[in-house]
């Protein structure tokens, strides 16, 4: 039986006023109809952010121990419905069940890990030049946040925003892609049945340009926090910063990994085809440059070729499925463009850059391109999908000064047994997540998270970093 997901306002599940829904389609099986989503209007929004403004006294008083025992049950409950929720996410945008599996478990741990946070410290004592006197500081929560989410990370990137805001003492109105919306009303199921406060948590669908926008510009929301692309992100700035709410944005990724001559040649193709083809391409982390020295450069093309074309691409619901298809037609039409300017502007295609199973549904093949320019449109935009921009090398430091030649900067990778390379990488590599012997993808939920240049805000999410974003410092002097 298809399902309609309804909006979760004020502890009620609710159906937009407008009467009106749209549906989720499966992008693997063209012929199913995942569910539908309610296409909301700006006055439910209104009413949902007047649920979370009404909650927030009640919530900010509550100790960050009886948040946290929230967190918990909310976790406890969804680890109850790991296979609903990661078969949901694979259906309604193709990533594979093993990975929906394990983002879903992700996300039961990072409600775990800010669970934790209500009993640590929030501020220190500072000492004051006035001797009767004493100073220190406090943190208070930001009140009403916004939280608006992609689909390529449809369970982790909601929690791992609504986690620490609530936490931290907000109330949160979210509003999930389009494309991933039932996905995350299965995980606001999980909140409703863990009985927090009325009108703390409140998910709410419907177009970004109405529903999004219509967030980042309502004077009642005091932070916006937002993941996705560059164009969305750059306007939800423009809207908060012009009605001085605090915004955070994580955006996008070009994303190199070096190779050095005296790299472990296995594990750096390993590491670049799981970086680059996990989840199609679909990461804002994922592998899209790859720089070999010159010396190793032959040796590493014919492996990464050799175990490309090993790889299954298929049904994301089935085992043998290593890759699934694009999120949607516009993701794969998206890449597609991609591949033929790759090919227009003169780069090498060595193997894919076809879509196949077209009548199952939106697939693409892994790509690989061999470029000479890197001012190749390829080899500077983001791509969003399973294409590798692979370049021939003269030195490490060439490597270096082509690899921060583009205009992201949050995941970088080296392949290296060599101490002073791996120290210059550190040093000299502009990007907010710098891996050594490890591929570009995967951030543990316990570090800070997010970008350099074009790729972020410059704020940092997950951790304790996401206390900076989703609270305010008050110096407190008593004499
Ligand atoms: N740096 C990072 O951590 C990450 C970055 N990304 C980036 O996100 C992009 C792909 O994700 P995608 O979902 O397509 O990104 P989009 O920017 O298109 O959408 C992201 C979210 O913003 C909403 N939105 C769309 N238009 C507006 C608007 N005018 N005002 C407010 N909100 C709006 C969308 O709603 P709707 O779905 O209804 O359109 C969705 O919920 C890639 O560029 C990728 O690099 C993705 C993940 C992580
Ligand atoms: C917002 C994107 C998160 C990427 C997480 C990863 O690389 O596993």
């Amino acid at each position: 039986m298809v399902s309609t997901a309804l909006n979760y306002v004020n502890g009620t599940w609710k159906a937009s006023g407008s009467g009106q829904t749209k549906e989720s389609s499966n992008p693997a099986d063209l012929k199913q109809e995942v569910g539908f989503y309610q296409n909301s209007t700006a006055e439910d929004l209104d009413q949902t952010v007047q649920a979370a403004k009404e909650a927030k006294k009640g919530w900010s008083k509550l100790t960050g121990a009886e948040r946290g025992a929230f967190l918990y049950k909310v976790a406890d409950i969804m680890e109850q419905r790991i296979d609903d929720i990661a078969t949901t996410a694979s259906k309604e945008m193709g990533k594979t069940l093993a990975e929906t599996r394990g983002e879903t478990n992700r996300g039961i741990a990072i409600l775990r890990y800010y669970a934790g946070e209500g009993l640590r410290k929030v501020g220190d004592v500072i000492p004051s030049t006035d001797a009767d006197a004493l100073m220190f500081t406090t943190r208070v929560p930001l009140g009403v946040v916004g939280v608006i989410t992609p689909w390529n990370f449809p369970i982790a990137i909601p929690i791992w925003k609504t986690a620490p805001a609530l936490i931290y003492g907000n109330t949160v109105v979210l509003k999930p892609a389009s494309e991933t919306a039932l996905t995350c009303a299965k995980i606001i199921e999980c909140f409703d049945e863990a009985d927090l406060p009325k009108g703390v948590i409140n998910f709410i669908t419907g177009s970004g340009s109405v529903i999004g926008q219509g967030l980042a510009e309502h004077p009642d929301v005091n932070g916006i926090t937002f993941t996705g692309s560059n164009s969305v992100g750059k306007e939800i700035g423009k809207q908060a910063l012009s009605r001085g709410a605090k915004y955070q944005l994580e955006m996008g990724g070009k994303n190199p990994v070096i190779v050095a001559k005296d790299a472990d040649l296995q594990l750096a193709v390993d590491a670049t085809i799981s970086g680059a083809f996990k989840s199609t391409g679909q990461k804002c982390t994922a592998t899209s440059r790859v720089f070999v020295e010159a010396e190793l450069y032959d040796e590493f093309k014919d492996l990464l070729l050799k175990k490309t074309a090993e790889l299954k691409v298929g049904d994301p619901l089935s085992d043998s499925s290593w890759m699934g298809p694009c999120a949607s037609k516009a993701q794969l039409d998206n890449c597609m463009y991609y591949i033929n300017k790759g090919v227009e502007e003169g780069a090498t295609l060595l193997t894919g850059g076809n879509k196949i199973l077209s009548d199952e549904g939106f697939y693409v093949e892994p790509t690989i391109f061999e470029c000479e320019d890197h001012s190749q449109t390829i080899a500077q935009e983001e791509v969003f999908g399973p294409v590798i921009a692979l370049f021939k090398t003269a030195s490490i430091e060439q490597s270096l000064e082509l690899a921060n030649d583009v205009e992201f900067g949050l995941s970088a990778s080296i392949f290296t047994t060599n101490i002073s390379s791996m120290l210059s990488f550190i040093k000299d590599m502009d990007a907010g997540l710098v891996r050594i012997n490890a591929e570009s993808a995967g951030v543990e939920l316990q570090a800070p998270f997010g970008g350099m240049k074009q790729s972020s805000s410059h704020s940092r999410e997950q951790g304790e970093a996401a206390k900076e974003f989703f609270t305010s410092i008050k110096t407190v002097f008593v004499k």
